[in-house]
């Protein structure tokens, strides 16, 4: 007997299991207190401001010990226990999410680390994805000159900018297309650093999304006092009741 159909869900994938190495803070960075809440805390608003019907799974570290449950504003979510690497906390995230999820089902994976992505950007990125079988993310061209280092601190040489983007998160798969190929990069040992590259590496071309400059990713100590600077000037971009209004 077939099964009965039932709409698409969206699934948002968090990785928030990372150390935070490179911001050498006192706790993982996605606890650190931005514009008077945890990191993570504004990354899940302003997911929960664009997708409020969406289901959330969150990676965590198994050992970690700030996360608290009050802070997730979705009504479905669950935790899946973080891995070696960010890829791996994904991929551990999809399989939590097998008994419930379909093929087809829609899932944005987004970085607890980018806490300045507005809803506007957001939902064009999904607007985008419906249409993409290929799936999507948002990215900015990049705007620097770009130069390759010779190993010893020096120019090698300048490498073009044309046609470079940067990737960012919120990146979005169907989950069949998700799980198929984050398996088999891992079969092949391809390094991961984001969803969108395992799907290439099957010989798709994942559509690039453009997005704004200001969705950082809290990498460096001096990212912080920036991202609070972006979310100050949001705010003031947008009246509240428009699409960056903070619930947090
Ligand atoms: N094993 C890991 C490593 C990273 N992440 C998550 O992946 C995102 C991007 O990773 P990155 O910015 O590198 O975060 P950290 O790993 O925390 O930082 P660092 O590399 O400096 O240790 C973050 O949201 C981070 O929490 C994760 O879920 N599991
Ligand atoms: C996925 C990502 O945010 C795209 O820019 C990025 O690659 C993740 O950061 P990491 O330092 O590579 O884990």
């Amino acid at each position: 007997m077939s099964e009965p159909s039932r709409d698409k869900r969206l699934w948002l994938v968090v990785p928030a299991a990372g150390r935070g190495r490179r911001m050498g803070a006192e706790r993982p960075k996605q606890y650190l207190t931005l514009a008077g809440h945890p990191v993570l805390v504004q990354t899940l608003a302003r997911l929960h401001q664009a997708f409020p019907e969406a289901r959330l799974c969150l990676c965590l570290d198994p050992d970690d010990a700030y996360f608290d449950p009050a802070w997730v504003p979705f009504g479905e979510w669950r935790r899946s226990p973080g891995g070696a690497e960010r890829v791996d906390s994904v991929r551990q995230a999809l399989a939590a999410l097998a008994d419930e999820a379909h093929v087809d089902d829609l899932v944005l994976v987004h970085d607890v680390a980018r806490p300045c992505v507005t809803v506007a950007d957001l939902r064009r990125l999904l607007a985008n994805l419906r249409e993409d079988a290929a799936g999507g993310l948002l990215a900015t061209p990049a705007a620097d000159t770009m130069k390759r280092d010779d190993g010893h601190g020096s120019v090698a040489r300048t490498e073009s900018r044309r046609g470079l983007w940067h990737a960012q998160t919120p990146q979005g798969f169907r989950y069949g297309l998700l799980c198929r190929a984050l398996d088999a990069a891992r079969a092949r040992g391809l390094e991961v650093t984001d969803e969108a590259s395992a799907v290439e590496a099957l010989g798709l071309s994942p559509r690039l999304v453009p997005g704004r400059r200001d969705n950082i990713k809290i990498t460096h100590p001096e990212d912080l006092a920036l991202a609070a600077h972006i979310l100050a000037a949001q705010r003031e971009e947008s009246p509240p009741t428009q699409a960056n209004e903070e619930s947090v």
